[in-house]
């Protein structure tokens, strides 16, 4: 692992019955880096992601997932120090992030519970702090007017800056967001791909990012790694993701992973 490394992947490999979801990927993520993870559909990005949440296990073998200096995931099993590494990152998922019943708010509070009593944020009994940092975040992410209203009712967009706001109110240090815009409309996916990048620059939290749209990662993600077929087939700047590359990792049909438009 190198030293600023606060994310270090190591030799693993997922199988799924006869499929190799990931085949002996590895890679460190350096403190304040904002990765654009991009590939053809089914080539493992979520599968990584989840690796190293700690959703699932990798293989058994000598591959290994630390955070924080601590091997989370290793000889195919998750380590006692993966609960407290989960309490450091914010998963965001395409869909379905808010609890639909709850209220915006409530659901940003609950990004406190690995502090405070289970029963007490059940209850809604939540301490002063969690309420005032609640709201902060729910302001930064530019979504406090919706506050009080459930989360069911309110638009893809709102739904991914509140699934921000928890994180934020979890303090997570790192944010693992898989396919965020993947279901919104250009205008909201930019301003959620915006908020990312803000808390990036601003907070210098470490950002991992799935992206379908290959121009988001141009544009939001100074480093891309790129997996086809669960192998890491380009990790390195996103300036240096030319045509050949690009059709490398999609095949001919690279210009339909581009949102707004392939570069000339
Ligand atoms: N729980 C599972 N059981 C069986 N196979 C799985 C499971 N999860 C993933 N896979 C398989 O592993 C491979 C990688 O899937 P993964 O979801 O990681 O890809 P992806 O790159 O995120 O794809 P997409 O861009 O379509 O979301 C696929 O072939 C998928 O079918």
């Amino acid at each position: 692992m190198t030293s600023d490394a606060v994310l270090s992947i190591r030799s693993v490999s997922k199988t799924f019955g006869a499929r190799r979801a990931l085949d002996g990927v590895s890679l460190d993520v350096a403190r304040g880096e904002m990765v654009a993870l991009i590939g053809p559909s089914g080539s493992g990005k979520s599968t990584l992601l989840r690796s190293i949440d700690g959703l699932q296990t990798i293989d058994n073998g000598e591959g290994f997932i630390a955070a924080f200096g601590d091997k989370l995931q290793a000889k195919g099993r998750l380590t006692d120090k993966v609960r407290k590494s989960r309490t450091r990152i914010g998963f965001i998922a395409q869909q379905f992030n808010l609890v639909g019943r709850l209220s915006l708010f409530t659901n940003v509070a609950l990004g406190s519970l690995g502090r405070i009593p289970f029963v007490r944020g059940l209850l809604g009994q939540w301490p002063k702090e969690t309420k005032l940092a609640a709201m902060a975040a729910l302001h930064r992410v530019g979504v406090s007017d919706y506050a009080g209203q459930r989360a069911n009712t309110l638009s893809g967009g709102q739904q991914q800056r509140g699934a921000i706001a928890r994180a934020l109110v979890q303090k997570a240090k790192i944010i693992l967001a898989d396919e965020p815009v993947a279901s919104l409309d250009p205008v909201s996916a930019r301003k959620v791909m915006e908020i990312l990048s803000e808390l990036n620059a601003t907070d210098g939290l470490t950002v991992i990012v799935t992206l379908h749209q290959v121009d988001y990662a141009l544009r939001y993600c100074k480093r891309v790694v790129a997996l086809k077929a669960g192998k890491k087939v380009y990790d390195g700047p996103s300036s240096g993701l030319d045509r050949a590359k690009l059709i490398d990792i999609y095949g001919p049909e690279f210009e339909d992973v581009f949102w707004e438009g392939a570069p000339a």
